[in-house]
């Protein structure tokens, strides 16, 4: 499956070109290609290709493709392990922590005197490094497992023509789109994927968006013939390069058809096609950045500034009051050890990845890890109607003249419609075609033969082909939306008897069409036009469609999902409002919100976005659930107001009208029933039909969300607290407050303690609202949280250096014994505390009273505790500088502890009662 870059739209023209123009050296050789194709007889294509208009021999597609390898760009597979496992990684953090342990290896190795050598440093820290890394490594090693295997059963093929031998006739096949080969024969038709680089050489009315390539939302047309291909390229001719995708008879993978049909050549796969050079050169790794991760960084670069500033204070105060420079400075470093936010990547990864999993199970093809969280960050969830909220199955209930009887000849005038359109394979139609054959079409439809068809479009919703009897007469058959129909209607026939379609008759109908509608039907007006042998032409265009005749109606059943009413409850619930942006019309949607339990309001219809500005619609979006009548570019209009409204929007949508604001929306949803064009947008891909999930999802981005802020809060405060502690301690004493060692295990062993927070539960309220990424939170969070450990750091250091006599050992030999009792005492304090932390601030309520943690939680901060406590009473105490303490310091710590427990409580109550929020 392709994945294609998502580019906004709205960048302008210049820049793209320069983008285009910018690319490398293999990309311009298969631009030239391209070019070259373009413009020549079609027939110059075929022989290059070595293929016809009847497509390639099966045998002949089979060795191509083991020639070729398959039609895949390059950054479609996941990166072999090891390359995933280098990625891993990568990251300002590893880098930091490699830097500082270079510098502990030329200190306290390479310069230090071979009795004083220590290694111990460098174990840490190189520990350190590898924890984090390995545990991002694996969880998104299995994460991307997983949704490969997902990836798998979302199918995206293309038809081509293919023939077993000379003498049999071509077919139309459905392959996966990976197995195309250069040579093929394809036809495309709404909503396909353009699935390689190629050249047509038959169109109707096509319409490409190439979105994905230029970022220009609005659809071109594309040509077969020579010479409509010559005129535009002389128009638009100037420096070819940037102009290659105003090539009219070209059409490039990644792209997509907005309407009309086609059949091309397969010109390029794979890597060789435009899109793959692309991809390959500039855009692989190039994302849009979502607000998550502006949010990630953002926090990652306050960290990494405030490191900045306070190594060097640390690095001159201890160097002035205590003198030895040398020591002072792998003391600052090791604050800056400290301070580092080292499990950061890897609790973001291994978070995401986890969700993602966690989605898998359910059958939910997570595209971009990152949409996890944009997921739990939806506050509005915007879905269209036909095939989402309602089943995937349409049924034809009734076929009526225009008084509103039962006539069969409607249905017969349908039937030539669907059954000769060869346009997307439309719910309508299939209800349609398959109607009919339950009855058996007449006999008579049979001697019709297909002239012609304008297809289906977004704008004129209707559908129109031309028929032709054995007589040489023609018959326009049209079908489509009621007012679309009617306003290239001019009379109406009931039996034999016509009539002018006046405003009484006019009134008539809409009046009919309303009354089905709020019964829940959706209503189509079929309408014809007689073409005698003198008028009859072999083509059509849409502006013949003029001076219709009404014949009937068609109403078809189209019944919510059984799980829409539960799900969009759950999200609202969750507090997620549900809007509906459909194409149908306002009457049937609000007979659908209501029978969904969706309270519609006053519908805002697609006519009346048009007129607004964007304030208008701004305003307006706040107050309006049901948007009708939408045109693709307008339900993407809509998604963009609301975020300009400042919420994070979701877009639920299963059909090509929907891919554009599948794409600018902050999370994109997709069925597996959708049109390619859907899937390949969207972020999110539901494997199964029930909406439930979507709860679900809701949950889980929240959880995973809440399991990184978490860790963002509690590293950001107890490190601002740590050093806010080192500072007083550095003033005060006469010794260094810690051994740059002792920081280094405490470091360690903290972020063994905090490596099972992804596993982490979730406070059932914490899940209940939409959560935003909020930097200010973690500043204030800091600032407040920090110095509440600080004040215990205090008293333990007055405690040790009273209580425990390291204040009188100094007084008496001014040496490092009474240091060790400092640093042991210390050491435990601060260790237990910043793991007890880990509890503390995981939830707004009591911890352990009201809320626990998860057991693997409770596990590793249990261990993290039990290491820090034995450390100085073990066999290596001595080597790293710690004494064992006497058994009634423990008496202390747990008062110590008890103290600081109540006095966190307490500011978390003030925290809440004034800001509104925890994390
Ligand atoms: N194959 C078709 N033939 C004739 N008319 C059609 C056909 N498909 C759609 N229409 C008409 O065009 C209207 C708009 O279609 P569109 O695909 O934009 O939205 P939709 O499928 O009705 O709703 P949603 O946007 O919720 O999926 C339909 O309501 C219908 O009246
Ligand atoms: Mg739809």
């Amino acid at each position: 499956m392709t994945q294609t870059p998502q580019h906004k739209t709205g960048k302008s023209k210049q820049k793209q070109k320069g983008f285009i123009a910018g690319s490398s050296v293999p990309e311009q050789k298969i631009s030239m290609r391209i070019v070259e194709e373009s413009g020549k007889p079609i027939q110059a294509t075929f022989d290059r290709t070595k293929s016809s208009p009847f497509g390639l021999f099966s045998h002949d597609a089979a060795e191509r493709l083991q020639r070729s390898g398959p039609n895949e760009v390059a950054h479609d597979k996941a990166p072999h392990a090891l390359v995933q496992l280098a990625l891993s990684f990568k990251n300002p953090f590893v880098i930091v922590l490699l830097i500082l342990a270079t510098i502990s290896y030329v200190l306290d190795v390479h310069l230090a005197e071979p009795d004083d050598r220590s290694w111990t440093g460098v174990i840490i820290l190189l520990s350190m490094v590898t924890i984090s890394s390995l545990l991002r490594f694996f969880q998104e090693y299995r994460s991307n497992k997983a949704t490969e295997r997902l990836k798998s059963m979302v199918r995206t093929t293309a038809t081509v023509l293919r023939r077993s031998n000379d003498a049999a006739n071509p077919q139309r096949q459905e392959i996966p789109m990976r197995e195309l080969v250069v040579g093929d024969v394809v036809s495309l038709q709404a909503g396909d994927m353009i699935p390689a680089d190629i050249r047509l050489f038959s169109s109707r009315d096509l319409f490409i968006s190439q979105a994905v390539l230029t970022g220009e939302a609005l659809p071109v047309e594309k040509y077969d013939t020579l010479g409509a291909v010559a005129q535009k390229s002389a128009d638009a001719a100037g420096d070819g390069q940037a102009d290659l995708l105003d090539l009219s008879d070209i059409c490039f993978m990644g792209t997509n058809v907005v309407s009309g049909t086609a059949t091309a050549v397969v010109v390029a796969t794979g890597a060789n096609t435009y899109f793959g050079s692309l991809a390959k050169n500039v855009v692989s790794h190039k994302r849009i950045e979502t607000s998550f991760d502006r949010g990630v960084s953002s926090v990652s670069w306050l960290l990494i500034r405030f490191m900045l500033v306070m190594v060097p204070i640390v690095f001159m105060i201890n160097g002035v009051t205590k003198g030895d420079w040398m020591s002072a400075l792998t003391f600052a470093l090791a604050v800056a050890v400290g301070l580092t936010p080292e499990m950061l990547p890897m609790i973001v990864s291994a978070n995401l990845a986890k969700g993602a999993m966690a989605m898998a199970r359910r059958k939910v093809v997570v595209k971009r890890l990152n949409s996890v969280q944009n997921f739990g960050a939806m506050d509005v969830l915007c879905t269209d109607k036909t095939g989402t909220l309602t089943q995937d199955k349409i049924i034809l209930e009734r076929h009526l003249n225009i008084k509103g009887n039962k006539d069969e000849s409607i249905l017969q005038l349908a039937w030539l419609n669907s059954f000769h359109q060869s346009g997307q394979k439309n719910l309508m139609d299939i209800a349609i075609v398959s109607h009919a054959d339950e009855r058996g079409p007449a006999a008579k439809l049979l001697q019709y033969s297909k002239v012609d068809e304008m297809p289906f479009d977004f704008v004129r919703r209707r559908l129109s082909v031309i028929v032709e009897d054995q007589g040489g007469a023609q018959l326009m058959v049209s079908k489509g939306a009621v007012e679309e129909m009617l306003a290239v209607c001019s009379h109406t026939q009931e039996g034999d008897e016509i009539r002018p379609l006046d405003d009484v008759a006019r009134t008539a109908l809409l009046e009919k069409a309303r009354e089905y509608n709020e019964e829940g039907y959706r209503v189509l007006i079929v309408a014809t036009r007689q073409i005698d042998a003198a008028h009859a032409k072999p083509q059509y265009k849409t502006e013949d469609e003029v001076s219709l005749i009404v014949r009937g109606f068609l109403t078809f059943f189209d019944p919510p999902k059984d799980s829409a009413a539960p799900a969009i409850r759950a999200l609202q619930e969750y507090g997620v409002a549900v809007k509906v942006l459909t194409g149908d019309n306002a009457i049937v949607t609000l007979k659908v919100c209501r029978d969904v339990g969706l309270d519609p309001g006053t519908p805002l219809s697609g006519q009346e976005i048009e007129a607004m500005s964007e304030q208008q619609l701004n305003e307006a979006v706040k107050y309006t659930t049901v948007f009708a009548k939408l045109t693709p570019l307008q339900k993407s209009r809509v998604v963009k107001a609301l975020q300009a409204n400042g919420h994070t929007v979701g877009f639920l949508g299963d059909g090509i009208n929907d891919a554009p604001a599948l794409r600018d929306a902050d999370v994109g949803i997709s069925v597996d029933s959708g049109a390619d064009i859907a899937k390949e947008t969207a972020d999110i891909i539901l494997l199964e039909k029930s909406l439930m999930v979507l709860e679900e999802g809701v949950v889980k981005g929240r959880e995973t969300f809440g399991n990184i802020l978490k860790y963002l809060n509690m590293t950001a405060s107890s490190n601002f607290g740590n050093v806010f502690s080192v500072l007083v301690a550095s003033a005060w004493l006469p010794w260094e407050p810690m051994l740059a060692v002792h920081l280094l295990i405490q470091n360690l062993i903290y972020d063994i303690s905090q490596m099972m927070l992804p596993w982490d539960k979730m406070d059932e309220d914490f899940l209940k609202k939409p959560r935003k990424w909020d930097a200010g939170n973690i500043r204030r969070f800091m600032i407040w949280i920090g110095p509440t450990s600080s004040v215990f750091d205090i008293t333990t250091y007055i405690l040790m250096w009273t209580v425990f006599g390291a204040g009188a050992m100094y007084a008496a030999d001014g040496g490092s014994a009474g240091q060790s009792i400092m640093n042991s005492g210390w050491f435990i304090e601060g260790l237990v505390s910043q793991t007890l932390v880990v509890h503390m601030l995981r939830t707004r309520k009591i911890p352990f009273i009201q809320s626990t943690a998860a057991l693997p939680v409770l596990l590793s901060t249990t261990i993290a505790i039990g290491i820090g406590c034995y450390l100085p009473f073990s066999p290596l105490a001595a080597s790293i500088g710690f004494v064992s303490l006497d058994k009634s310091y423990f008496l202390w710590l747990i008062l110590t502890m008890v103290g600081y427990m109540i006095l966190a409580q307490t500011v978390k109550t003030i925290y809440i009662r004034r800001y509104g929020q925890w994390f």
